[in-house]
């Protein structure tokens, strides 16, 4: 009979087996021992953050990145500020694979530059910041689309050591700051698209206050009164009023109501969020969620909204599905916005306020409403003054006695000046190519 345990363990080619078994069996485990082991060590030391591209600062985190990589691979090339071993580390993970990201930057004096700056593209990426080393992991998840924007779901993740830890706040506060400084001086025009609000072209070169002429004291009062709105929160809170505050300009057309609104943004330094309730498919769903997540710091503004809503309007519900979805009552519980106690500050226009609902502009909708007429003769020597100088002050009063009470909007003495504009006398003595526009009639 065969003795089996001498045959195997005598045998030289089944022991050898034995032993390659034993050896890849020793080698997995060690291998899973490393990797448990390697999880381990990052769960531990190391930490991260994530940062959908839907969520607000992924591009402020994505522009100040650009920067940032600019500031690495320059101290990595000149060793600027870091340490040796830092120096040759950031050389070693320079991003290799970059993204081109093309920004527009407007000059004050109205001319557009171009800039392309690369960010880390798509993968992973190592950078220094204050002497921490973070990785950032850019990555595209091409099956996860966002419906509204068509664009692929991206995220950006920052890993960095968990003693660490406080940079990632460090990081969102200054790129948020850097996203602030680069619009400045400048007014930001948002419009929605979707269920969000996106800037609408280049940031805007302020409008100065001054440059808006209304009547004697209009607006040095609604200045008064949305400072006094702003400077309030807390006495809103304490009587558990809603901290929102509407106003309604009214007037024919021309005489600076979107103007003036563009100017108190640039005086408050706040930004504008401009919504067509005429739109197409927009609902009243959307309109409330607007409303709710319009940026911090910003004026919205409903233009002309006796187009989108008016008794006859109302009445027709059926006229009301044809244009846009947002239904009156809609208009109304969006501007009552129970979902939102963030400041909200709401400037509406029109030329009609006789075709508005009273309930549309009852307090609480409406705070304050403001009637921005025709030129009356202070504002057209005011403006006559803006044009040619304060020295041509005689002149403009001769001006405005010419005018004769006509009624002219001070978008038409605009148009008129800048007909004349090497000439103050000769804007004087061609007076009547205003009197004898179309709809002008004497006021008197
Ligand atoms: N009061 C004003 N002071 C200085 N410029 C003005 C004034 N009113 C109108 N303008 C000039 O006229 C043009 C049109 O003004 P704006 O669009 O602000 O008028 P509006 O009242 O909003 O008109 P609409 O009711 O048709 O929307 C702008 O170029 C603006 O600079």
């Amino acid at each position: 009979m065969v003795d089996l345990s001498s045959f195997f363990t005598e045998n030289p080619y089944f022991s050898a087996g034995f032993g390659l078994i034993g050896v890849g069996a020793g080698l997995a485990v060690l291998r899973q021992g490393a990797r448990r082991g390697a999880d381990l060590m990052r769960r531990q030391l190391l930490v991260s953050m994530e940062i959908p591209s839907h969520d607000k600062s992924y591009q402020w985190v994505l522009g100040w990145l650009s920067r940032r990589g600019v500031h690495t691979i320059r101290a990595a090339e000149t060793g600027q500020n870091i340490t040796w071993m830092q120096k040759r580390i950031a050389k070693a993970v320079l991003p290799r694979h970059l993204a081109v990201q093309t920004s527009y930057k407007q000059h004050d004096n109205g001319s557009v530059s171009t800039n392309f700056t690369m960010v880390p593209g798509q993968g992973k990426h190592i950078f220094l910041y204050n002497g921490s080393f973070i990785q950032v992991d850019r990555q595209r998840n091409a099956k996860m689309i966002d419906i509204q924007t068509a664009a692929p779901f991206e995220t950006v993740t920052l890993t960095t050591l968990s003693r660490d830890r406080v940079v990632f706040s460090q990081i969102l506060a200054e790129a948020r700051e850097h996203a602030l400084a680069q619009n400045e001086g400048r007014t930001v025009l948002y419009t929605s698209f979707g269920p969000e609000w996106r800037p609408f072209g280049l940031p805007r070169k302020k409008r100065l206050l001054e440059s808006v002429v209304l009547d004697r004291g209009v607006s040095e009062g609604i200045v008064a009164d949305v400072n006094d709105f702003i400077s309030n929160e807390k006495w809103y809170d304490d009587r558990g009023i809603p901290y929102r505050r509407g106003y309604l300009l009214y007037g024919p057309p021309g005489s600076g109501k979107t103007s003036f609104i563009q100017a108190l943004a640039g005086e408050l330094g706040y930004n504008i969020c401009i919504l067509n309730l005429s739109e197409r498919g927009l609902t009243d769903d959307r309109l409330n969620h607007l409303l709710t997540v319009a940026p911090e710091r910003s004026l919205v503004l409903l233009e002309d909204i006796d187009a989108a809503f008016t008794r006859t309007r109302q009445q027709s519900e059926q006229a009301a599905y044809q244009q846009s979805m947002v239904t009156f009552s809609g208009l109304l519980n969006a501007l009552d916005g129970v979902a939102s106690s963030d400041e909200r500050i709401i400037f509406m226009t029109t030329n009609h306020i006789e075709r508005l609902d009273p309930a549309l502009v009852r307090p609480g909708r409406v705070d304050v409403k403001v009637f921005l007429g025709n030129a009356s003769p202070y504002q057209t020597c005011k403006m006559f003054e803006r044009f040619y100088g304060t020295e041509y002050a005689d002149l403009a009063r001769e001006f405005s006695k010419k005018l004769d009470g006509h009624a002219a909007s001070t978008a038409q003495l605009q148009g008129h000046f800048v007909v004349h504009k090497k000439n103050a006398q000769s804007a004087v003595d061609n007076v009547r190519e205003l009197i004898e526009l179309p709809g002008s009639h004497n006021e008197h």
